[in-house]
């Protein structure tokens, strides 16, 4: 296990470029499955679970060539069904979370898939159910196999039908949609996930033939096609990162800019950092925070305190949830952070309290953060990275503490921060790794 030896308290100060998204990657990455054509994804991040999913890929046959350092092109034109019966590819599926998203678009066409319980992070319950219900609606047979944790579908031809989603669950709708466009007739699904990446597939599945409307909307209507063909695919910056940059800067007094963020992709990201008091400019589609010695939490017009809170798209992603809590921790003023959808991820806390942040969990979902408003900085301590996100809270948290820190298991972070050390140190932290 690797660990981040952090020295805290640097200004940092210059430019940074945010990396290909890694939600929109691992949906993209499964849907070169649906042709026997090739397809080209550029802004591809090099990170852990993407590298996964695409060695994942080429065990199922795919053919992969890798044109540039970002840029790969996919060739499903000899997939490998018994694959699905080795061990490999158990390990694999078992390793990463967007493991899930093969199984659509291998049950539309070639009639049959299964998955090991896929990976990703432990932060509370992520049933499956939604999935599987869409496959089952489409006239697959889903068997699960208590024993070994495996999910498998089988269809001989899959056929349109109206589903109303118990959940708006974005891998579930992604796999579900990649069913579906190879469906004989219509398929509606209402109670879509509609995040960004969503559309992104959309997207790129009509561009190879699909006849998906409603894009952007919690009602997706797709129109069944025999075939799908070739494409060329840019991925997005990915959100998270940008918003965690956007949460870097305001704790470590920095002035960044990050560069070509597709401002009109980030909902309600930029607006949850100035509501925390963090100043930014759009300049172009760069977004340049300033150095801040403070920032002061808004209240409500009432002058309540503020609550920050996921949701389903349009609402606020979850995933930031844990950058935003840090950032609270130094702001002046009070905030709630309410991660609404998962129950296990908040008691990475603990650390931050360990560090002197003011924090009172009051339940899994809700922690009070009470801001020092600069005035006592974090210290560095010895910890553990949970999660991804949690992960990359604590390595902000580290490097605006006063002293070292030591944060262990980052493989975590580096599931989903291309070369996050190398980067920060080129605009003034110091992390090393060890
Ligand atoms: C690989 C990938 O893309 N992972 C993302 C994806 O995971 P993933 O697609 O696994 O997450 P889902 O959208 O299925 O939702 C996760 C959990 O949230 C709960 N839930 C979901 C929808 C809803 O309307 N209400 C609700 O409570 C459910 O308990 C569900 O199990 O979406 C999550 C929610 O944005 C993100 O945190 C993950 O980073
Ligand atoms: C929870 C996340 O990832 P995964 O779904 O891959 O575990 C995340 O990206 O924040």
């Amino acid at each position: 296990m690797a660990s981040f030896e952090v020295i805290g308290g640097n200004k940092l100060k210059g430019e940074i470029v945010p990396q290909g998204a890694k939600n929109e990657a691992l949906q993209i990455l499964c849907a070169v499955l649906l042709t026997a054509e090739p397809v080209t994804i550029s802004n591809i991040p090099d990170i852990r679970d993407v590298n996964k999913l695409i060695e994942l890929l080429q065990g199922l046959g795919v053919a992969v060539e890798r044109n540039s350092a970002d840029t790969y092109t996919f060739r499903a034109d000899n997939v490998d069904l018994d694959y699905l019966e080795t061990e490999a590819f158990v390990t694999q599926g078992r390793a990463i979370r967007g493991s899930v998203m093969i199984v659509g678009p291998m049950l539309a066409r070639f009639g049959k898939s299964k998955l090991p319980k896929p990976g990703g992070d432990k932060i509370g319950r992520r049933r499956l159910d939604t999935h599987f219900e869409g496959f089952e609606k489409l006239g697959a047979k889903f068997k699960y196999n208590a024993s070994d944790n495996f999910f498998s579908v089988t269809a001989d031809k899959l056929k349109g039908a109206y589903m109303l989603l118990d959940e708006a669950s974005v891998t579930g709708t992604a796999n579900i949609l990649m069913a579906a466009v190879l469906a004989e007739g219509t398929t509606t699904i209402y109670n879509a996930a509609c995040e960004p990446y969503v559309q992104q597939l959309c997207r790129m599945l009509n561009r190879m033939g699909a006849r998906i409307s409603g894009i952007g909307s919690n009602l997706l209507v797709i129109e069944g096609v025999e075939k799908l063909g070739g494409t060329e695919h840019r991925m997005l910056p990915d959100m998270i990162e940008i918003g965690s940059f956007i949460g870097l800067a305001a704790m470590t007094g920095s002035e960044i800019t990050i560069k070509d963020c597709q401002i009109p992709e980030l909902g309600l990201i930029p607006e949850t950092f100035k509501r925390l008091g963090i100043k930014m400019e759009f300049r172009g589609d760069d977004i340049y925070i300033p150095a801040q010695d403070h920032y002061e939490i808004d209240t409500y017009i009432d002058g309540s305190i503020l609550n920050i809170s996921d949701h389903t798209w349009p609402g606020l992603t979850p995933d930031l949830l844990s950058v935003a809590l840090v950032v609270a921790t130094q702001a002046k003023g009070t905030a709630l952070i309410h991660q609404k959808m998962f129950e296990s991820r908040l008691f990475f806390v603990d650390k931050l309290i360990d560090m002197g942040a003011q924090i009172i969990l009051c339940d899994p979902h809700r922690a009070t953060v009470i801001g020092h408003n600069n005035n006592i900085p974090l210290r560095g301590i010895r910890m553990t990275s949970p999660d991804i996100r949690a992960g990359v809270a604590l390595l902000i948290a580290a490097l605006s503490a006063e002293g070292t820190s030591i944060i262990d298991n980052v493989e975590q972070i580096d599931r989903g921060y291309q070369n996050i050390d190398g980067r920060l140190n080129a605009i003034g932290a110091q992390i090393r790794r060890i």
